[in-house]
Protein backbone atom coordinates (compact mmCIF):
# COMPACT_ATOMS: atom_id res chain seq x y z
CA UNK A 1 0.00 0.00 0.00
CA UNK A 2 1.38 3.33 -1.14
CA UNK A 3 2.47 5.71 2.02
CA UNK A 4 -0.31 8.17 0.76
CA UNK A 5 -4.06 7.04 -0.49
CA UNK A 6 -3.17 6.06 -4.23
CA UNK A 7 -4.86 5.14 -7.26
CA UNK A 8 -4.25 1.76 -6.36
CA UNK A 9 -6.31 1.58 -3.00
CA UNK A 10 -10.05 0.30 -2.22
CA UNK A 11 -11.68 1.59 0.68
CA UNK A 12 -14.46 -0.49 2.19
CA UNK A 13 -16.93 0.89 4.54
CA UNK A 14 -19.36 -0.71 6.57
CA UNK A 15 -22.35 0.92 7.43
CA UNK A 16 -23.92 3.32 5.59
CA UNK A 17 -25.60 5.79 7.51
CA UNK A 18 -24.73 9.54 8.70
CA UNK A 19 -21.48 9.14 9.55
CA UNK A 20 -20.53 7.18 6.71
CA UNK A 21 -22.02 9.60 4.11
CA UNK A 22 -20.61 12.00 5.71
CA UNK A 23 -17.17 11.37 6.08
CA UNK A 24 -17.03 9.57 2.52
CA UNK A 25 -18.86 12.54 0.79
CA UNK A 26 -16.03 14.36 1.94
CA UNK A 27 -13.31 12.12 0.37
CA UNK A 28 -15.31 11.82 -2.59
CA UNK A 29 -16.35 15.21 -4.00
CA UNK A 30 -12.69 16.50 -3.49
CA UNK A 31 -11.46 13.70 -5.19
CA UNK A 32 -9.13 12.47 -2.99
CA UNK A 33 -10.93 8.50 -3.67
CA UNK A 34 -12.89 7.90 -6.59
CA UNK A 35 -16.64 6.42 -6.20
CA UNK A 36 -16.25 3.27 -7.80
CA UNK A 37 -13.19 2.87 -5.49
CA UNK A 38 -15.83 2.56 -2.58
CA UNK A 39 -17.58 -0.47 -1.60
CA UNK A 40 -20.32 0.36 1.48
CA UNK A 41 -22.08 -2.47 3.45
CA UNK A 42 -25.36 -2.10 5.05
CA UNK A 43 -28.02 -5.09 5.45
CA UNK A 44 -30.81 -2.99 4.34
CA UNK A 45 -30.77 -1.00 1.05
CA UNK A 46 -32.32 2.72 2.58
CA UNK A 47 -29.16 4.04 3.08
CA UNK A 48 -26.95 2.32 0.03
CA UNK A 49 -29.10 4.07 -2.57
CA UNK A 50 -27.19 7.11 -2.26
CA UNK A 51 -24.18 5.62 -2.69
CA UNK A 52 -24.93 3.26 -5.65
CA UNK A 53 -25.99 6.71 -6.84
CA UNK A 54 -22.91 7.77 -6.69
CA UNK A 55 -21.14 5.26 -8.49
CA UNK A 56 -19.95 3.15 -5.14
CA UNK A 57 -20.35 -0.43 -5.20
CA UNK A 58 -22.69 -1.65 -2.67
CA UNK A 59 -23.56 -4.85 -0.79
CA UNK A 60 -25.49 -6.55 2.04
CA UNK A 61 -22.10 -8.62 2.88
CA UNK A 62 -19.74 -7.33 5.08
CA UNK A 63 -17.44 -10.13 4.29
CA UNK A 64 -17.83 -8.42 0.55
CA UNK A 65 -16.29 -5.14 2.02
CA UNK A 66 -13.11 -7.05 3.14
CA UNK A 67 -12.47 -8.99 0.41
CA UNK A 68 -12.91 -6.43 -2.12
CA UNK A 69 -10.76 -3.72 -0.10
CA UNK A 70 -7.94 -2.99 2.14
CA UNK A 71 -8.75 0.00 4.06
CA UNK A 72 -12.34 -0.34 5.88
CA UNK A 73 -14.20 2.23 8.04
CA UNK A 74 -16.24 0.94 10.40
CA UNK A 75 -19.35 3.29 10.28
CA UNK A 76 -22.00 1.13 12.71
CA UNK A 77 -23.25 1.80 15.78
CA UNK A 78 -20.92 1.02 18.67
CA UNK A 79 -23.05 -1.65 20.28
CA UNK A 80 -23.09 -3.26 16.54
CA UNK A 81 -19.37 -3.56 16.36
CA UNK A 82 -18.52 -6.49 18.48
CA UNK A 83 -21.15 -8.72 15.83
CA UNK A 84 -19.27 -6.81 13.00
CA UNK A 85 -15.65 -7.68 14.25
CA UNK A 86 -16.80 -11.29 14.96
CA UNK A 87 -17.87 -11.52 11.95
CA UNK A 88 -15.19 -9.82 9.91
CA UNK A 89 -12.08 -11.32 11.79
CA UNK A 90 -11.33 -14.62 10.05
CA UNK A 91 -11.15 -12.24 6.49
CA UNK A 92 -8.93 -9.58 8.17
CA UNK A 93 -5.35 -10.12 7.13
CA UNK A 94 -2.00 -7.81 7.77
CA UNK A 95 -2.35 -5.86 4.84
CA UNK A 96 -5.69 -4.73 6.12
CA UNK A 97 -5.94 -1.65 7.37
CA UNK A 98 -9.53 -1.03 10.02
CA UNK A 99 -10.67 2.40 11.00
CA UNK A 100 -13.43 2.64 13.24
CA UNK A 101 -15.31 5.27 13.60
CA UNK A 102 -17.72 4.00 16.74
CA UNK A 103 -18.09 6.70 19.82
CA UNK A 104 -16.64 5.13 22.95
CA UNK A 105 -14.91 1.44 21.15
CA UNK A 106 -11.35 1.74 22.13
CA UNK A 107 -8.12 0.36 20.40
CA UNK A 108 -8.05 -2.30 22.82
CA UNK A 109 -11.80 -3.81 22.08
CA UNK A 110 -11.21 -3.53 18.41
CA UNK A 111 -7.35 -4.89 18.50
CA UNK A 112 -8.77 -8.34 21.08
CA UNK A 113 -11.57 -8.63 18.47
CA UNK A 114 -9.01 -8.65 15.08
CA UNK A 115 -6.28 -10.89 14.53
CA UNK A 116 -3.08 -10.34 16.27
CA UNK A 117 -0.85 -7.84 14.10
CA UNK A 118 -3.89 -5.87 12.68
CA UNK A 119 -3.48 -2.05 11.89
CA UNK A 120 -6.21 -0.46 13.61
CA UNK A 121 -6.88 3.13 13.92
CA UNK A 122 -10.04 4.55 15.95
CA UNK A 123 -11.67 8.28 14.61
CA UNK A 124 -13.74 10.79 16.36
CA UNK A 125 -15.21 12.18 13.26
CA UNK A 126 -18.10 14.90 13.26
CA UNK A 127 -21.15 15.08 10.56
CA UNK A 128 -19.55 18.82 8.89
CA UNK A 129 -17.38 16.39 7.41
CA UNK A 130 -20.43 15.97 5.07
CA UNK A 131 -19.72 19.94 3.95
CA UNK A 132 -15.95 19.73 3.80
CA UNK A 133 -16.00 21.39 7.84
CA UNK A 134 -15.64 18.36 9.69
CA UNK A 135 -13.23 18.32 12.81
CA UNK A 136 -11.42 14.71 12.93
CA UNK A 137 -9.36 13.46 15.66
CA UNK A 138 -7.58 9.85 15.09
CA UNK A 139 -5.19 8.04 17.17
CA UNK A 140 -3.31 4.81 16.14
CA UNK A 141 -3.31 1.18 17.73
CA UNK A 142 -0.28 -0.82 18.65
CA UNK A 143 0.10 -2.02 14.86
CA UNK A 144 -0.71 0.90 12.85
CA UNK A 145 2.66 3.17 12.03
CA UNK A 146 3.45 6.88 10.49
CA UNK A 147 2.56 4.92 6.86
CA UNK A 148 -1.45 3.85 7.84
CA UNK A 149 -1.67 7.64 9.63
CA UNK A 150 -0.37 9.38 6.43
CA UNK A 151 -2.55 7.86 4.62
CA UNK A 152 -5.64 8.09 6.64
CA UNK A 153 -5.05 11.81 6.68
CA UNK A 154 -4.60 12.10 3.13
CA UNK A 155 -7.77 9.91 2.41
CA UNK A 156 -9.83 11.94 4.97
CA UNK A 157 -8.17 15.57 4.02
CA UNK A 158 -11.43 16.39 2.29
CA UNK A 159 -13.25 16.33 5.31
CA UNK A 160 -11.97 19.43 7.14
CA UNK A 161 -9.33 19.68 10.11
CA UNK A 162 -7.47 16.09 11.26
CA UNK A 163 -5.56 16.19 13.58
CA UNK A 164 -3.39 13.05 15.26
CA UNK A 165 -3.98 12.38 19.48
CA UNK A 166 -3.47 10.80 21.90
CA UNK A 167 -6.50 8.12 22.53
CA UNK A 168 -7.56 9.89 25.94
CA UNK A 169 -8.49 12.77 24.16
CA UNK A 170 -10.90 11.11 21.39
CA UNK A 171 -14.10 10.43 24.28
CA UNK A 172 -13.34 14.17 24.96
CA UNK A 173 -13.44 15.17 21.05
CA UNK A 174 -16.91 13.18 21.11
CA UNK A 175 -18.22 15.41 23.53
CA UNK A 176 -16.66 18.52 22.57
CA UNK A 177 -17.36 18.20 18.77
CA UNK A 178 -18.82 14.82 17.64
CA UNK A 179 -22.06 15.84 19.98
CA UNK A 180 -20.91 19.47 20.25
CA UNK A 181 -22.26 19.71 16.67
CA UNK A 182 -25.79 19.25 18.25
CA UNK A 183 -25.53 21.94 21.26
CA UNK A 184 -24.60 24.22 18.29
CA UNK A 185 -28.08 23.54 16.26
CA UNK A 186 -30.12 24.01 19.25
CA UNK A 187 -28.40 27.10 20.54
CA UNK A 188 -28.80 28.47 16.33
CA UNK A 189 -32.56 27.31 17.03
CA UNK A 190 -32.65 29.09 20.02
CA UNK A 191 -31.22 32.23 18.53
CA UNK A 192 -33.72 32.05 15.94
CA UNK A 193 -36.27 31.54 18.54
CA UNK A 194 -35.98 34.53 20.00
CA UNK A 195 -36.27 36.68 16.82
CA UNK A 196 -39.04 34.70 15.78
CA UNK A 197 -40.66 36.21 19.39
CA UNK A 198 -39.44 39.84 18.66
CA UNK A 199 -41.41 39.44 15.36
CA UNK A 200 -38.85 38.52 12.58
CA UNK A 201 -39.79 35.95 9.58
CA UNK A 202 -38.83 32.65 11.18
CA UNK A 203 -37.17 31.67 7.62
CA UNK A 204 -35.25 34.80 7.90
CA UNK A 205 -34.64 34.37 11.68
CA UNK A 206 -32.91 30.80 11.36
CA UNK A 207 -31.09 32.78 7.86
CA UNK A 208 -29.40 35.36 10.11
CA UNK A 209 -28.89 32.71 13.28
CA UNK A 210 -26.66 30.08 10.43
CA UNK A 211 -24.66 33.00 9.40
CA UNK A 212 -23.73 34.56 12.41
CA UNK A 213 -22.85 31.08 13.60
CA UNK A 214 -20.39 30.97 10.63
CA UNK A 215 -19.11 34.36 10.54
CA UNK A 216 -18.17 34.35 14.80
CA UNK A 217 -16.29 31.17 14.09
CA UNK A 218 -14.88 32.15 11.04
CA UNK A 219 -13.57 35.21 13.35
CA UNK A 220 -12.18 32.67 15.91
CA UNK A 221 -10.03 30.58 13.62
CA UNK A 222 -9.01 33.51 11.30
CA UNK A 223 -7.68 35.84 14.22
CA UNK A 224 -6.92 32.73 16.78
CA UNK A 225 -8.51 35.55 19.13
CA UNK A 226 -9.25 33.74 22.68
CA UNK A 227 -13.08 33.77 22.71
CA UNK A 228 -13.31 36.12 25.56
CA UNK A 229 -11.40 38.46 23.72
CA UNK A 230 -13.68 38.68 20.99
CA UNK A 231 -16.67 38.59 22.59
CA UNK A 232 -15.49 41.75 24.94
CA UNK A 233 -15.19 43.32 21.56
CA UNK A 234 -18.94 43.21 20.67
CA UNK A 235 -19.81 44.58 23.92
CA UNK A 236 -20.44 48.42 24.47
CA UNK A 237 -20.35 49.71 28.20
CA UNK A 238 -23.58 49.97 28.82
CA UNK A 239 -24.99 48.66 25.51
CA UNK A 240 -27.41 46.00 24.12
CA UNK A 241 -24.75 42.85 24.42
CA UNK A 242 -23.80 43.44 27.76
CA UNK A 243 -27.44 43.19 29.30
CA UNK A 244 -27.79 40.06 27.25
CA UNK A 245 -24.52 38.28 28.62
CA UNK A 246 -25.88 39.28 31.77
CA UNK A 247 -29.29 36.87 30.72
CA UNK A 248 -26.96 34.38 29.75
CA UNK A 249 -24.95 33.95 32.49
CA UNK A 250 -28.01 34.35 35.12
CA UNK A 251 -29.21 30.83 32.60
CA UNK A 252 -25.90 29.15 33.72
CA UNK A 253 -25.19 28.81 30.01
CA UNK A 254 -21.52 28.15 30.35
CA UNK A 255 -21.93 25.83 33.10
CA UNK A 256 -24.56 24.36 31.45
CA UNK A 257 -22.45 24.17 27.95
CA UNK A 258 -19.37 22.88 30.40
CA UNK A 259 -21.63 19.98 31.91
CA UNK A 260 -22.72 18.59 28.27
CA UNK A 261 -19.43 18.23 27.19
CA UNK A 262 -18.82 16.50 30.12
CA UNK A 263 -21.93 14.39 30.06
CA UNK A 264 -20.75 13.22 26.84
CA UNK A 265 -17.25 12.56 27.31
CA UNK A 266 -18.19 10.46 30.26
CA UNK A 267 -20.89 8.66 28.41
CA UNK A 268 -18.54 8.05 25.65
CA UNK A 269 -16.08 6.35 27.89
CA UNK A 270 -18.45 4.23 29.78
CA UNK A 271 -19.68 2.81 26.03
CA UNK A 272 -16.14 1.63 25.87
CA UNK A 273 -16.10 0.01 29.44
CA UNK A 274 -16.51 -4.04 29.17
CA UNK A 275 -20.36 -5.09 30.46
CA UNK A 276 -20.36 -6.05 34.14
CA UNK A 277 -19.43 -9.76 34.44
N1 LIG B 1 -23.85 10.77 13.65
C1 LIG B 1 -22.82 11.49 14.13
O1 LIG B 1 -22.83 12.74 14.15
C2 LIG B 1 -21.59 10.77 14.63
C3 LIG B 1 -21.52 9.39 14.68
N2 LIG B 1 -20.39 8.78 15.13
C4 LIG B 1 -20.32 7.31 15.17
O2 LIG B 1 -20.55 6.83 13.86
C5 LIG B 1 -21.15 5.54 13.92
C6 LIG B 1 -22.31 5.50 12.96
O3 LIG B 1 -23.27 6.45 13.39
P1 LIG B 1 -24.38 6.99 12.38
O4 LIG B 1 -23.83 7.05 11.01
O5 LIG B 1 -24.93 8.23 13.02
O6 LIG B 1 -25.45 5.81 12.50
P2 LIG B 1 -26.64 5.44 11.48
O7 LIG B 1 -27.69 4.80 12.31
O8 LIG B 1 -26.98 6.63 10.65
O9 LIG B 1 -25.97 4.33 10.53
C7 LIG B 1 -25.62 3.06 10.97
C8 LIG B 1 -25.41 2.20 9.76
O10 LIG B 1 -25.00 0.91 10.20
C9 LIG B 1 -25.70 -0.07 9.42
N3 LIG B 1 -25.71 -1.36 10.11
C10 LIG B 1 -26.48 -1.79 11.14
N4 LIG B 1 -26.13 -3.07 11.45
C11 LIG B 1 -25.14 -3.44 10.60
C12 LIG B 1 -24.39 -4.63 10.40
N5 LIG B 1 -24.56 -5.70 11.16
N6 LIG B 1 -23.48 -4.65 9.42
C13 LIG B 1 -23.26 -3.56 8.62
N7 LIG B 1 -23.95 -2.41 8.77
C14 LIG B 1 -24.86 -2.35 9.74
C15 LIG B 1 -27.07 0.54 9.26
O11 LIG B 1 -27.74 -0.17 8.25
P3 LIG B 1 -29.15 0.31 7.60
O12 LIG B 1 -28.77 1.39 6.63
O13 LIG B 1 -29.65 -0.94 6.95
O14 LIG B 1 -29.99 0.80 8.74
C16 LIG B 1 -26.68 1.98 8.91
O15 LIG B 1 -26.36 2.09 7.55
C17 LIG B 1 -21.56 5.31 15.37
O16 LIG B 1 -20.72 4.36 15.95
C18 LIG B 1 -21.40 6.66 16.04
O17 LIG B 1 -20.94 6.53 17.37
C19 LIG B 1 -19.28 9.47 15.51
C20 LIG B 1 -19.29 10.82 15.47
C21 LIG B 1 -20.43 11.60 15.05
O1 LIG C 1 -24.70 10.64 19.75
C1 LIG C 1 -23.82 9.81 19.50
O2 LIG C 1 -23.63 8.83 20.25
C2 LIG C 1 -22.94 9.98 18.28
C3 LIG C 1 -21.50 10.10 18.66
C4 LIG C 1 -21.18 11.56 18.49
C5 LIG C 1 -22.30 12.09 17.77
N1 LIG C 1 -23.25 11.21 17.60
Amino acid sequence: MAAVWGAQCRLGCIGAGKMARGILQGAILTGTVQAGDVTVSAPSDRNLKPFQEHGCHVTHVNGDVVLGCLVILLAVKPHIVPAVLQEISPLVTPEHVIISVAAGVTLRTLEEALPDGTKVLRMSPNLPCLVQEGAVVLCRGRCAGDREVAMLKSLFSGCGLSEEVPESYIDIHTGLSGSGVAYVYMFAEALADGAVKMGMSSELSHRIAAQTLLGAAKMLLETGEHPAKLRSDVCTPGGTTIHALHELEKGGLRATVMNAVEAATVKARNIGKPPPQ
